[in-house]
């Protein structure tokens, strides 16, 4: 999520401006410490407790330094320590992080109507989000729920399972592409070809079969468009709401006429996509919002803002699981073996590859997707959250203007949720069929996992992706094997699960070689 590195390189600049933070801080928090003490009090009356902060933090930048190259890994750490609930001074921000899935629950559902907001950020809200529309960014007006409402809809499976064809079809494209490269160079680094493969589906169901996603370099566009969005939208873009006396840095950094330039360009790109599909003669997300607009009330530039979201929203997180996929399956062969012997027998029984419909007959493959999501999920603290008042849940006091984050590695590899959750053991969801929607939208004792947020907020998309990574799953290990990538010296080079990149909002495995073996008829 929050890589502190780069905040360090490029604002940390000058000991005199440091200097200055520390001197103004030292006066806040002799005010602040007599008001923080009588709070206090009154809290340890109301026999509520006070959410424990770390002691790693230092005057006035707070936490902001001393969450390491893994924050994830870091902020699991102190709660093992301090417990499922840790609370972190980002300057002046204030940051919950929960690691239990109960406590989570009861604040993020339970106390939805409170904790449901996006803290305020410039670029994100005022310039992409043109004044507070679309999704991801937008806090919970009714705008946002019409939209959102919209979203769901043209997301939803009988909608969602008209376009597996194109999954289908973008995956063997991209499998063929693999699997050559393997035999030419001796192994690939599937990143690339991954992620124009999940942004090439995306773009298919948007915008409709009659555009071709990997001709005239419109994924390439596309890429460069999320991957420059992403820089301004994350959290220390606006590094002014964190630190105040830093605000002249972020304004140095980012002069607003680069992001409205980039959000000029993202519209201009889009207008004319949009305006192609409606005129194609052919199905796409697109067509169905714009036959929905009229009942919803919603006008061009709340559907351009929403089709923006769902292409960066869902582009990257489900390339990214895909990516972790591929390199687990590459260190467990036992897995794979028997992911692939499922999906040879069904092929053999029924002369065709399987569709996400037949999942059913795939128990074992249904299981190790499962297993992907919770051993090394795609995110690990999804998007924050905001109260918007104080709240009180499991004892604790949590005050109005705190993000709320879920700490979902550390909730995914808590011993007390998961049988031995250091294993990748797809065993552990045998026997669970339900869609990926059902198990995140029922009852938290049975959620299988929590990747994809919260309450109100819960991703709109899980449908969708999981059509997408089953689809392109089953293709691949339906074609071949893969296996790690061969040294110099005839070694295997294994792939390192146990390290990533923390990417905007989501976490990657470092690049990786590994090699797409194609299967023989008989083997
Ligand atoms: C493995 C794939 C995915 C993962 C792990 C994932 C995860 C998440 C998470 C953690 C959130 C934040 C929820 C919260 O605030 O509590 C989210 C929000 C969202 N996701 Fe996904 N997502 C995935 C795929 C998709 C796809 C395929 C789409 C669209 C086609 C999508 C669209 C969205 C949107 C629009 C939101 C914003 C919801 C809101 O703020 O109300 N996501 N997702």
């Amino acid at each position: 999520m929050f890589v502190m590195n780069t905040l360090d390189d490029k604002t940390l600049l000058t000991a005199g401006a440091i200097g200055l933070g520390i001197a103004a801080s030292f006066v806040f928090s002799l005010y602040n410490n007599t008001l923080q003490k009588q709070k206090k009090d009154s809290l340890l009356r109301g026999g509520l407790r006070e959410v424990p902060v770390p002691s790693e933090g230092y005057p006035y930048i707070g936490h902001a330094a001393s969450l390491g190259s893994l924050p994830a890994i870091t902020i699991k750490n102190w709660h093992e320590k301090l417990g499922p609930l840790i609370c972190l001074h980002m300057g002046i921000q204030r940051w919950v992080f929960i690691s239990d899935p109960n406590i989570a629950h009861q604040i993020f559902v339970r106390n939805g109507i409170k904790t449901s907001e996006r803290q305020k950020h410039r670029f994100a809200q005022d310039i992409y989000g043109k004044g507070g529309r679309g999704i991801v960014f937008n806090q919970t007006s009714k705008k946002w729920k019409t939209t959102r409402s919209m979203a769901l809809t043209i997301l939803s499976p009988k909608y969602t399972e008209q376009f597996e064809g194109s999954i289908e079809n973008v995956a063997k494209k991209t499998l063929r592409a693999l699997i050559e490269i393997t035999n030419t160079e001796g192994s690939v680094a599937p990143k690339e070809h991954i992620r124009r493969a999940t942004y090439g589906t995306m773009f298919k169901a948007i915008f409709g079969e009659s555009i071709d996603p990997f001709k005239n370099n419109i994924i390439t566009q596309t890429l460069e468009m999320t991957d420059k969005g992403v820089t301004y939208i994350r959290p220390e873009a606006d590094i002014g709401s964190f630190f105040p006396i830093f605000a002249w840095i972020s304004t140095f950094m980012h002069p607003m006429k680069v992001v409205e330039e980039v959000t000029l360009w993202r519209d201009t790109y889009y207008k004319n996509l949009i305006d192609e599909a409606i005129a194609a003669d052919c199905n796409s997300l697109v067509k169905h919002a714009y036959s929905l607009k009229e009942e919803s009330g919603l006008d061009d530039t709340d559907i351009l803002v929403m089709i923006s979201d769902l292409m960066s929203a869902g582009g990257d997180t489900t390339s990214v699981s895909l990516h972790w996929l591929l390199a687990i399956l590459s260190r467990y062969p036992d897995v794979q073996k028997k992911m692939g012997e499922e999906i040879d027998t069904f092929i053999s029984k029924n002369n065709r590859t399987p569709l996400y419909s037949d999942r059913d007959e795939l128990p074992y493959t249904v299981a190790t997707l499962r297993e992907n999501l919770r051993f090394r999920s795609p995110t690990t603290f999804g998007i924050p959250h905001y109260t918007s008042t104080d709240v009180e849940a499991c004892g604790y006091f949590i005050p109005a203007d705190t993000v709320l984050i879920s700490s979902m590695h550390a909730m995914h590899m808590n011993p007390d949720v998961y049988d031995e959750p250091e294993k990748f053991k797809p065993e552990r969801f045998l026997g669970d069929s339900r869609t990926w929607s059902a198990s995140n939208n029922g009852s938290i004792e049975e959620r299988d996992n929590y990747s994809f947020g919260w309450g109100r907020r819960v991703c709109p998309g899980i449908h969708f992706a999981e059509v997408e990574i089953f689809d392109t799953a089953v293709n691949i290990l339906a074609a071949c094997t893969i296996e790690p990538a061969i040294d110099s010296k005839g070694q295997p080079e294994y792939v390192n699960l146990d390290s990533g990149l923390e990417k905007g909002v989501v976490f990657a495995p470092e690049d990786y070689k590994v090699r797409f073996i194609q299967k023989t008829k008989n083997s």
